[in-house]
């Protein structure tokens, strides 16, 4: 019988970064399916930034391709790698602090924008389409997404969550066919992180993909279906949160030996 293979969104093959002689990413396999809520998880010094930045064009990879919908993406710059449809979000929160959220949207879509210099000073036809796309667009974002009352404040001005949720809204405007997020729940308490939770089902359930590194554990097992571990820029497990939980490789990447790894997991969720 045929059997019919789903094509992942974003793969690699036998990626390898390397650093002189660290091998910061050794051989690594991925694959992140239409639909996915893909968690990197590992120590740090893992290699998960140097993954993600291997894929969106920041590293060139030492060895291996990537792909994007079947597409070899793998020398391409970042800007052109945006443009074929893979968003990313960085460790640290990069909005305009004095720009309200809106402003800040809008300059999420210059990728599809058509003015250049000249039109933005002189206000041209063309910048005043550019200008009524970007506004309706961003607006559109902001209510699909459940942020339209922040439209005209400051980003600046918002707590440190609802900036995360800001960014990531902003990261829709190129309407991406994967998103990559970097440790959005870094420096968030519990609640601010359960909110993000809640936010990126929802932006799921909306029907994007997302790849998401992160640390928090809890986060992590309640919000992704699929999980890759990495230790010492190596693959040590991949699978569901439950067979996560209970791969001992993945205890002794966390624990060392001592913790049956779903003991290991629980603690660190715990913490
Ligand atoms: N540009 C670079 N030059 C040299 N070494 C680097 C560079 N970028 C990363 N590394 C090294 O590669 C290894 C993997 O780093 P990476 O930042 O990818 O890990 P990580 O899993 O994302 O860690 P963390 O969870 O702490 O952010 C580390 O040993 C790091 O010091």
């Amino acid at each position: 019988m045929l059997e019919i293979q789903r094509q992942p969104v974003l793969s690699t093959e036998h990626i390898c970064m390397y650093f002189g002689g660290l091998h910061a990413v050794e051989d690594i396999n991925l694959e992140i399916h239409q639909g996915d809520i893909y968690g990197i998880i590992g120590p740090n010094g893992a290699g998960k930034t140097t993954l993600f930045n291997s894929c969106t064009g920041f590293n060139l990879p030492t060895k291996g391709k990537v792909f994007l919908c079947g597409e070899d993406i793998t020398n391409l710059k970042p800007e052109q790698i945006a443009k074929k449809g893979m968003a990313r979000t960085f460790q640290n929160i990069k909005l305009f602090k004095y720009m309200s959220v809106l402003d800040n949207i809008k300059i999420g879509f210059h990728l599809n924008l058509k003015s250049n210099l000249i039109d933005t000073v002189f206000h041209t036809k063309q910048f005043n389409a550019d200008e009524a796309y970007a506004i309706e667009k961003g607006k559109e974002i902001l209510d699909l997404v459940g942020l339209s009352k922040y439209t005209e404040t400051k980003a600046g001005n918002l707590p440190y969550g609802v900036q995360r949720k800001v960014e990531i809204a902003r990261a829709l405007a190129i309407n991406p066919k994967i998103l990559l997020l970097d440790e959005p729940a870094a420096g968030m308490n519990p609640n601010e992180t359960k909110e993000l939770s809640d936010y990126i089902l929802k932006i799921n359930a909306l029907g994007y993909t997302i790849g998401v590194i992160e640390h928090d554990m809890k986060f992590v097992m309640n919000t992704c279906n699929r999980i890759i571990v990495l230790n010492f820029g190596q693959q040590i497990c991949e699978g569901t949160p439950d067979v996560i939980k209970t791969n001992q490789n993945v205890r002794e990447a966390y624990f060392g030996k001592g913790l049956v790894a779903g003991e290991a997991i629980n603690v660190a969720a715990e913490n």
